[in-house]
Order: C-alpha cells, then structure tokens, then sequence
C-alpha cells in the first residue's frame, strides 16, 4: 500500500480480471476517451483504477480509466451499474470567465460564443445546452447573466457530429412559416429533423418536448420548424447597477486599475494585425521624435518546419526576415488595429533578458470587454538592449507557434502522467499566446534590426552579449500570476506541477531553464469571477521559453543530402534531445521537491 500522504487525488481500488480475458499489452492500450495530448483521461477520479495486465498476475498492475474498461468489456456493466452511476461523458474544454464581448450577431461571433459563461459540466455535457451570456452590469459585486440564453450549433463540417439541433434563423433563404405569429429564433438542424420524420406525430412531440427540456431555458415555445424564446431580457432587479463606462478621451489609459486580465483567446478573426504602441517613456527604445505618438508594430507569425521557412542554424535563432511571415489573412483585407498602453511602473517582473508589464490593450473593434473603459490586460513581455536578449525572445515567439492549441487549454477531466501514478487536472500547460510583434517605419517595413544584425552576433553568448540600440519585439501573453514555492505545496500539487514539465516534453520541447521562477500559481478555477477564485484551486503555467527547444524544428534543420549521414544526424539530434528531457526532469524533481519513488 503506499503511503498517500496528504493527497486527496489517487487511484482507490483494483479491479478484478476475467480469468479468461487478454493480456492487456503495454504498447496496445486501448484509445478509449482521451483529451487531445493523448493521455489516459477520466471524467472522475474514482474513473481510474489499477487492473492486472495478465488475469494471471494479479499484482502486475497498471493504471486505466473507465472508459478503456469499456473497450474491453470485462466488469465494466457491474462497475456501471453499481459505482459509475454518471453517463460517461468525453473530455470537454472548460472556459475562463468571460471578460471580452463581441455583438451577438456580428458574423465572426465563435461557437461557444464570446461572452459565454461556462456553467460546469452538469450543465455543458449536455448537449442540447444553451449558453448563457455575461452582460454589462452587476448586482452587489455579481455580474449580471442574461437569461437570453444562445443554443450550440450545429457544425457546417458534415463530418462533425452534430450535437446541438439547432441554427439560427438567419441564413439566406430561411423564410420558415411563424410560430405563434412570430418568426423563429432557431431552426432545427437537418440533423435533428431527419431524426424527426418517419416518427409519429406523438413521437415527434415527445423528441420536441424532450429536447425543449434538455434546452433548461425559460419560456421557450417550439414547433416541427424550430424554436422561439419568448421573455428576452436579463437579470436586472431593481439592485441592479449598469457596468462603468468612462469615456475614451478623458479616461487614462495606461492605469490598469479596475481592468480585468484576458484569459480568454482572442479569437482568429479578432487578432491584431497591427498595434499601436503607446509608449511616452520609451520603454520600447523607439527614438521617435514625438513621445506622445504612438509607435507602430506589425505581428508576424514564424513559419512552421513544414513550410520550409526555419533556417538551419545551429544557435535555432531566426537569423532573417524570411524565418517569420505575416498572418494569413481571411476574405475581409481591413486591418484589425489594437492599442497598448505601456508605463514602466506596471511591471509584473523581470528577468535576466527581459522585462514583462502588466499593459492596458483596446481590442480591434468590435471586440470589445466588460470593463470601465473597454481594455483588458496582457502581459507584454521585451527584451532587454542586449544581442542575446533580442534571440531568446524571438525564439520564445517561435516556441510558442510551436504549442498545440490543447496546451494552452483547460479540460475537465483528469490526466494519468507516466511516470506519475497520481491523478492531475489538465490544465494549460503555458500562457496563452496573443501575438509577436515587431516595429514598422513609416513606409510599412519592419525595424528589424536583429533580422539585420542577428548574424553578427551569432557567438555572443548570454554571460559575453553586446549592448545593442535596437527597438525591442513585443510578446502578449496571458498573465498567470506569481512564482510557485514548492515548500508550501500539498503532493497533489507537487505531481501536478511535474506533470505539466513531462506534458511539454510529451510535445518535444523542453523549456531551457526549468526553475521554481518559471512556474507561476494563480488561484482557480479560471472559469469563476475572480472574486470567486481561490489558492485552494490553484492554476499552474510553465512560462519563459527563450532557451525552448522544439524537436521538430532542430530535425527540420538537419542539412545533410546523403540519407545516410541525415539518418544519423537526426539519430543524433533524438538522442539529444532525449538527454536535455532527463536532465530537465531531473532538474524539476529538485525544484518541485518530487521524491524517487512515489510521486
Ligand atoms: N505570463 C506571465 N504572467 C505573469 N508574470 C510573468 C509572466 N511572464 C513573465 N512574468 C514575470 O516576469 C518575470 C520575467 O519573465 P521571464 O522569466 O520570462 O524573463 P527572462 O528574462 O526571459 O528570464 P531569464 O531570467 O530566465 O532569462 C518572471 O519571473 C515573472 O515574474
């Protein structure tokens, strides 16, 4: 039995083999539900059990989740019938509070839509749920929910599943009769009227009836066509206070007193092609000759390996302009503007290469947030006046292009993370990312003076770097709190810090510098107002990935022609990278305290 420890997360219970059933191979584990890391994942923490891989061993045990058992079968309908009583849902991402908004009807509105509170998975596992919107105004401290309520859609890829069973009444064409006298707000999906016709006028009743139900919205009435919500409004009582607007020109922008932090993504569409950067106290290095004009930066994305625009080099440092592209951009060619306010006495930290502000940013409109003036806050992260300084920030922008988007996600659910027994909450695993930017002159082209320079300092190294005059590049990212200390941590918290490191080595990438500095703790759940947030539900993030390396770009940079003489650089390069992982382990089982054995 091991010893648990103040832990209140473990596996409680082994479950017996068929004395006939397969042996369960290590290299075959059953896919079952997963979240999108690959790993084995449960709904529940009594979802994961031990099972004896051979029905003949029963102490040779590994550790499964409940729907792997199903796969399988063996005990899983008495399991079902007497422990799991819940239905088994699937991994489900869980939204931060919502603090942007964007007009309900404006055509880049996502699914689930801007503004969405996420009501936990009692509610969001099913599926004809409706969303429920944040809007502008409070009660005491509580802001207002809309009882306008917005349902799922159902996907324009036939080859989703369509979980919803409805759309909006709004597309070209939808001349549908009146329900009551009044148009429809929603139309049933195809999906769901196939499943209507051939029924009886009884069944087709109850299936309308059932899914109304399932809606958990007030006053809906419906029809074979669709739906329509009668009582539109909010929650407004007589207590309640509409949200605090200043006005633009007089508000000061650059105090970041009452502005929520973003934690949400900004979505594709919403991303800022160019920002305008305040800065008056040229915390950027600009020379602009007029302070109170802002300067502008443009984002550029780095290349992907596959698209063959990563340079070798051995320092896996971008050495020129053509390393980095600008965002693809859809049909509309109208550039999305953003401003940042930047004041040095808003510094969240700063680092040996770079120091990182708390910055007001005014959304392109009209993405807009719940907020007195309309921003929200990033963390805007520059690079020192150093050569080195200047490298690792570009190449921390690369890593970052590197994440898959479930890395900056939360799931509900829990994760097993070999060599971790225990189970952890999937978490993000690093902040969001909002953009990299770099300055432009006023003919449009980039002030990239490390593109220009890069090479003639490719070996200075970061204890020997030059002092350069160069306009620093902006990273935005999400802010995520303060330096984890391990000494105060319960041993759920200590595996589940680990657990994020083996996940970004999961990905092929190693962070550099794995330090008790570079894990930050905030209190959670992110999906409650922060006045609701705890330290007893902390959110971890890994941060600082200048000295990241990601395997596939260092394998997009073995050179060799001969096959031969690739195939063994590329050797060389795994088995690399294969020894900074365990380094890197080794490194964070010292900062995080994590014991041998146990962990
Ligand atoms: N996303 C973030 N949210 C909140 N604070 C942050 C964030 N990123 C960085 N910081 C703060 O800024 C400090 C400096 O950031 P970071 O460690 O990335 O800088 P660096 O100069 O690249 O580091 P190093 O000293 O390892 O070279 C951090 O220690 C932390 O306090």
């Amino acid at each position: 039995m091991r010893g648990l420890g103040n832990r209140t997360r473990f596996v409680g219970f082994t479950v017996e083999r068929d004395p006939d059933g397969p042996l369960l191979k290590k290299d075959q584990s059953p896919p079952a539900l997963r979240t999108p890391n690959g790993l084995i994942w449960a709904h529940e923490i009594d979802e994961f059990f031990y099972i004896p891989r051979s029905p003949q061993v029963p102490n040779y045990v590994t550790t499964w989740s409940r729907s792997m058992l199903k796969t399988i079968g063996e005990q899983y309908d008495a399991l079902e019938q007497g422990f799991w009583d819940a239905p088994l849902y699937p991994p489900r991402v869980i939204r931060p509070w919502p603090v942007l908004k964007l007009p309900n009807d404006h055509p880049a509105q996502t699914d689930p839509p801007i503004g969405a509170i996420d009501e936990g998975c009692d509610h969001e596992h099913w599926s004809q749920m409706m969303y429920r919107l944040r809007e502008d105004g409070y009660v005491g401290h509580f802001p207002t929910l809309s009882k306008n309520k917005i349902p799922r859609r159902c996907p324009s890829d036939p080859s989703e599943p369509c979980i919803s069973g409805l759309r909006r009444n709004d597309a070209p064409g939808d001349t549908a009769p009146t329900l009551e006298g009044l148009p429809h707000d929603y139309l049933w999906c195809e999906h769901f009227r196939a499943q209507l016709e051939g029924k009886s006028c009884d069944d087709k009743w109850d299936l309308i009836e059932k899914t109304v139900y399932n809606m958990a919205a007030d006053n809906v009435i419906a029809d074979h066509i669709g739906v329509r919500f009668l009582s539109q409004g909010t929650t407004h009582s007589s207590a309640s206070q509409p949200e605090k607007h200043v006005d633009q020109e007089t508000a000061d922008l650059f105090s970041t007193k009452d502005l929520p932090k973003l934690e949400e993504n900004i979505p594709e569409a919403f991303l800022p092609d160019i920002l305008l950067v305040h800065d008056p106290e040229q915390t950027t290095r600009h020379t602009s000759g007029a302070p109170n004009e802002p300067v502008t930066y443009r984002r550029v994305v780095y290349r992907l390996p596959q698209s063959g625009g990563v340079k070798p080099d051995e320092n896996e440092v971008p050495q020129s302009l053509t390393d980095y592209t600008l965002p693809t951009k859809g049909s509309d060619t109208e550039e999305r503007v953003a401003h940042l306010h930047l004041r040095k006495t808003n510094q969240l930290g700063t680092g040996h290469h770079s120091s990182v502000y708390r910055a007001p940013l005014t959304l392109p409109p009209p993405l807009s947030a719940h907020s007195p003036t309309g921003q929200v806050t990033v963390a805007a992260k520059l690079a020192f006046p150093h050569c080195t300084a200047h490298a690792l920030l570009h190449n921390e922008a690369r890593t970052y292009n590197a994440f898959p988007e479930h890395a900056q996600l939360h799931y509900c659910g829990y994760n097993v993370v070999p060599p971790c027994h225990y189970q952890v909450p999937v978490g993000p695993i690093v902040p969001k990312f909002y953009g990299f930017y770099l300055p432009v002159g006023e003919d449009g082209k980039f002030l990239d003076e490390f593109a220009l320079h890069g090479k003639e300092h490719k070996t200075c190294n970061e204890d020997q770097a030059c002092r350069v005059p160069w306009i620093s590049p902006i990273l935005l990212m999400e802010e995520c709190g303060e330096p984890v200390d391990p000494e105060k941590f319960m041993d759920d918290e200590r595996t589940e810090c680990f657990s994020l490191m083996l996940r970004l080595h999961a990905l092929k990438i190693t962070q550099g510098s794995f330090y008790v500095r570079n894990v930050l703790i905030q209190p959670g759940p992110l999906s409650a107002p922060p006045s609701q947030r705890t330290l007893r539900i902390p959110s971890f993030r890994i941060i600082d990935f200048g000295r990241a390396r990601v395997l596939a770009y260092l394998l997009t940079a073995v050179k060799e022609t001969d096959e031969e003489k690739r195939k063994t650089e590329r050797a060389r390069v795994i088995s690399d990278r294969w020894a900074a992982m365990q380094y890197e382990e080794q490194q964070a089982r010292e900062q995080f305290l994590i014991e041998m054995f146990d962990f």
